[in-house]
């Protein structure tokens, strides 16, 4: 049965935009848990313009599912995950000036520091993903890296502005899926997923888990928290089941 992995960065993002204590990250993880999600992601930007080291320490003891910490492949970022013990761990690219992720890690091109990362995170334990773009080469050299999971990244795909862009964006999701499967790999996707979008990725055979955030919490602020994750999920499961 496809999973859905609730982002709740942008959770943070309210808070950190008057600095109050408010709205609580713990408080949306468990309603989250509650309403049906599979896991919970959390980004720990270098800038740390959403999620803070707190929030990561204070969230680990209480998720009654998983925590998928999404980092940047640094030495600081692995100290963290060492100390925290997420059960997942995906590598994301990185640049401080972005609004958001804007492409996937390039594996093939830095095939040695993902690989000693992904080494890093498996001797302690910790299931590492590789947040790529739909590309048969970074696929490769991810399963060349060691890492068990990949998380195809669908933000072009959200992005289509046409409708044959769209198409040509979910054939790429679709190829990447099948090879990374033919490879072994557990696949994954996100990014940009929304409920006008979300049963053309769920509906992919292949799929272990979806990764949403930004589209769940705006939409939460007219439906209500539990609402919007609840509806995600159904709409996750009908697509995938109808396929
Ligand atoms: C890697 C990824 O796709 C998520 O972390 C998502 O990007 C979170 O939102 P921001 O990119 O705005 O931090
Ligand atoms: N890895 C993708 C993710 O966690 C959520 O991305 P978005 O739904 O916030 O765009």
């Amino acid at each position: 049965m496809i999973k859905l992995g609730v982002n709740i960065d942008h959770v943070a993002t309210l808070r950190q935009a008057r600095g109050t204590q408010y709205p609580s990250v713990v408080q949306a993880a468990l309603r989250a848990e509650e309403a049906g999600a599979d896991s919970i992601t959390i980004h720990l930007r270098e800038d740390r313009r959403h999620i803070q080291d707190a929030d990561v320490f204070a969230l680990r003891p209480l998720l009654q599912t998983k925590m998928n910490l999404e980092m940047a492949v640094t030495e600081e970022m692995l100290g963290i995950a060492l100390q925290v013990k997420p059960q997942d761990v995906c590598l994301v690219p990185e640049r401080r000036e972005e609004r958001t992720t804007e492409g996937g890690l390039e594996v093939a091109g830095n095939l040695a520091a993902v690989s000693h990362a992904c080494q890093v995170l498996r001797d302690a334990d910790i299931r590492v993903s590789l947040f790529i773009a739909p590309d048969i080469a970074q696929i490769d050299a991810a399963k060349a890296a060691g890492a068990p999971v990949i998380e195809i990244h669908t933000g072009t795909f959200a992005d289509a502005e046409t409708p044959e862009e769209q198409a040509h964006e979910l054939a790429r999701v679709q190829a990447a899926v099948a090879h990374g499967r033919k490879l072994g790999l557990v696949v994954n996707a996100g990014h940009g997923l929304n409920i006008h979008n979300v049963h053309l990725i769920a509906a992919i055979p292949g799929i272990e888990e979806l990764n949403i955030g930004h589209a769940i919490v705006a939409h939460a602020i007219f439906v209500g928290w539990e609402y919007s994750v609840r509806e995600m999920k159904a709409l996750m499961l009908q697509a995938a089941k109808a396929e």
